[in-house]
This record gives C-alpha cells, sequence and structure tokens, in this order.
C-alpha cells in the first residue's frame, strides 16, 4: 500500500514521516525530491535557481519522480511493503500547478490539469494521501522562508491547488489539522494511517 504524506513546506511532513518510521520499521520510507539520485540533486540545483525555467523544472522534477518510481516505489509495492513517501506527484500538481499559472509565456488552460496529464500515462496513485493542512503564514514562518517556494503569498496558491486536489479526490485524502501540536498532529496521522492499513488487510 502507498501512502503519501502531502503539504505546504513547514507543515511538518518530515516531523509526522519520521516518528512514523520508528513506528513501522519494516516499511518502506521514501521521499521526493529524492536524496539518493543524481536525478535529485538536479532538482535541489533548481530549487536553490530563483531564474529556473519553470517548464524546465517540472520536467526535472518528474525525471525525478520516475526514477522514484522505477528504482524503490514500485519494487517496494511488489514486494507488497507498506511505503510511506514524504511527498509524492500530488507536490507537483500543486507546486508546479502555481509556479506555471503565474509564469508569463505559456498557454495552458489549466496548468494544474496540464501536470496531472503528463503524469497520468506512467505514474502510480498513492492509495490514501494525507494531506498536513496549514495556512501559508505559519507554514512560511516554520519553513524559514530560505528557498523561493517557503514564500506565504507562492503558498497561498499551492494550498488553493491542494484544496481542488482533496476536492475532485475526497475519498483518497485525509485532512488533518497541522496547527495542533505535534504530538496531536501525530495521532491524528496514526489514526488515519492504521485504519487504511486495517481497511487495505481485510480487502
Ligand atoms: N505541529 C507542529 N507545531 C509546531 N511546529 C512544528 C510542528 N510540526 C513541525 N514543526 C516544526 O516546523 C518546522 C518544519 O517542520 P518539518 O520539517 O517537519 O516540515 P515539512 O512539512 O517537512 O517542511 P518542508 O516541506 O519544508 O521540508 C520544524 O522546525 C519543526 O520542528
Ligand atoms: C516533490 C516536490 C517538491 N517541491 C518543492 C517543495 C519544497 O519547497 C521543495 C523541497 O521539498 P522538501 O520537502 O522541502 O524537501 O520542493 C515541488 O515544488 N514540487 C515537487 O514535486
Amino acid at each position: 500500500m502507498l501512502v503519501t504524506l502531502e503539504g505546504l513546506d513547514g507543515s511538518g511532513k518530515t516531523t509526522v514521516w519520521e516518528a512514523l518510521r520508528e513506528r513501522y520499521p519494516e516499511a518502506t520510507f521514501t521521499r521526493e525530491p529524492t536524496d539518493d539520485s543524481w536525478y535529485g540533486e538536479a532538482v535541489y540545483r533548481s530549487i536553490e535557481d530563483d531564474d529556473a525555467d519553470p517548464l524546465a523544472e517540472l520536467f526535472l522534477y518528474t525525471a525525478d519522480h520516475a526514477d522514484h518510481l522505477s528504482r524503490v516505489i514500485e519494487p517496494a509495492l511488489e514486494r507488497d511493503d507498506l511505503v510511506v513517501s514524504d511527498r509524492y506527484s500530488d507536490s507537483r500538481f500543486a507546486y508546479q500547478g502555481a509556479t506555471l499559472a503565474a509564469a508569463e509565456g505559456y498557454d495552458l488552460a489549466d496548468p494544474l490539469e496540464y501536470v496531472v496529464d503528463v503524469h497520468r500515462p506512467f505514474s502510480v496513485e498513492p492509495d490514501v494521501t494525507i494531506y498536513l493542512d496549514l495556512d501559508p503564514e505559519t507554514a512560511a514562518t516554520r519553513a524559514g522562508t530560505t528557498n523561493k517556494f517557503e514564500r506565504a503569498e507562492y503558498l497561498a496558491s499551492v494550498r488553493d491547488n491542494y484544496e481542488r486536489l482533496l476536492e475532485r479526490d475526497p475519498d483518497r485524502f485525509v485532512r488533518v489539522d497541522a496547527t495542533q501540536s505535534p504530538d496531536a498532529v501525530l495521532e491524528d496521522v496514526s489514526t488515519a494511517l492504521e485504519s487504511a492499513v486495517a481497511d487495505s488487510d481485510s480487502s
């Protein structure tokens, strides 16, 4: 079963992911951008480049995703592992959808749908996506505003895109209030995860 953690920068995904890793030692824990491939390295270079071309950046992230799928995710799912990924394709739909919407020179009717369509032929949809919901101002403050994505104004449009994704796929997403204390967030995430695992065991 593939479970993904999504949310704005600073929403607490990595904090939760690290705690879950201790609770589920048998599971496969992974992340995007990847931190063990040259594709991931290229993505991190692009994150630090304020002038990166938006379309080139989308395809760097997507290349990293394709490699992540074939190298990590699909083999783990074939072994029937529980797979927990800190960010996955919804990050691209929300973030690169927002970046392309703000960019000049692209004639895209709906940038979010464009990014979804790029993934459709090859990607694997998560079984459950836990969305850590946080306002953009708190998210930017927690994240430290260290790169171009960690700015409240940009994160507001990313959050709008996440809302669209939740609306179009309510059965896949579980919303967790990320303004709560770290312990309360972890509790809600654990409840959602346990129920997803129980459902998948009984089906
Ligand atoms: N529920 C919480 N309440 C307050 N602070 C939190 C909470 N969860 C995490 N933090 C703090 O917020 C900061 C960002 O947390 P974390 O790295 O887990 O977020 P993230 O969603 O993984 O961010 P990014 O996407 O930027 O990597 C850290 O300093 C962390 O200690
Ligand atoms: C996977 C992915 C990530 N991003 C952005 C979101 C963050 O600002 C950075 C790095 O992610 P991290 O969780 O903070 O390490 O990249 C993105 O724009 N699109 C994506 O697909």
